[in-house]
């Protein structure tokens, strides 16, 4: 079966560097892929190539058997959608209209904004809490409301794949356990940029990043061994039971 997207050997070469290197990765439908590592290993990079936003300078990335440099980018869009580290807009809109920019890629001379643009918009404004804002100006929405908005606005684009950079910063801990819940609960295959190996802990499978490299990918359980933690963070990591009956916590010590 092709699959949804496929990333082959891809490197990325910025002043004679390798950012990214020598990276390949199938999707696998309905999966939520963690994407892991320290500061500067690669992971946005690697969501920007695997998005069509940057192109590799070896290797290629597929979307449906499709080089993503043949495609253009609303089709892309109709397949794919990013929600990056911090996208700003400078222009005075509301939350509402932020949301409805999601619908662009479905939109045309042929095919003007139907009630169903109307569904999905109300839909992804549901989803991520934001429903009673919906009127408000973007500019005066605080960074956790914007990340969220961010988020409604990929949900109200019907993607089939939805890329993540990090979409818990700047949520407190409430919303940051409500958007993992709501992006695991999607009918969509995720990759998820996280700094947090709690949320790593709840995906199918996790890609670990070292200095542009691919160190390992597997369930988190297989991959997130005390051993990999310390060679990759420089901390000691123990699993703790959850005396609740949940997922096991970590317990980090720093190394010096
Ligand atoms: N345009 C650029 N010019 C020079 N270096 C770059 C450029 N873009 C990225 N880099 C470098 O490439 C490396 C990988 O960056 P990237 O943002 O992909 O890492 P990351 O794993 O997402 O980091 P973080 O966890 O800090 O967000 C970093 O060392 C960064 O400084």
């Amino acid at each position: 079966m092709t699959p949804l997207l496929e990333v082959m050997g891809v490197s990325r070469t910025v002043q004679g560097r390798d950012i990214v290197s020598d990276v390949s990765l199938r999707l696998h439908p309905g999966e939520m892929l963690g994407l892991i590592g320290p500061n500067g290993s690669g992971k946005s990079t690697l969501l920007n190539l695997m998005a069509g936003l940057m192109r590799p300078c070896r290797g290629r990335v597929c979307l449906h058997g499709q080089p993503m440099d043949r495609l253009r980018r609303r089709q892309i869009a109709q397949h794919l959608a990013l929600v990056a580290q911090s996208a700003e807009t400078g222009d005075r809109i509301t939350v509402r209209e932020a949301v409805e920019l999601g619908r662009t890629p479905w939109l045309g001379p042929l095919r003007p904004w139907r009630a169903e643009d109307d569904t999905a918009v109300a839909a992804a404004l549901d989803a991520v809490d934001m429903a009673h804002m919906a009127a408000r100006d973007w500019s005066s929405l605080s960074g956790g409301e914007r990340q969220r908005v961010h988020i409604a606005r990929a949900h109200a684009q019907t993607p089939r794949i939805l890329l993540l950079d990090e979409p818990t910063n700047h949520l407190d801990i409430h919303h940051q356990i409500g958007i993992l819940d709501l992006i695991a609960g999607l009918c969509v295959t995720t990759v998820i940029a996280l700094h947090d190996l709690h949320h790593a802990l709840r995906c199918d499978r996790v890609l670990v990043m070292q200095a542009g490299r691919c160190v390992a990918l597997g369930p988190p359980a297989e991959v997130l061994t005390p051993a990999l933690i310390r060679r990759i963070f420089a901390v000691e990591a123990e699993l703790v039971p959850h005396l609740g009956g949940g997922r096991p916590v970590f317990a980090f010590q720093r190394l010096s």
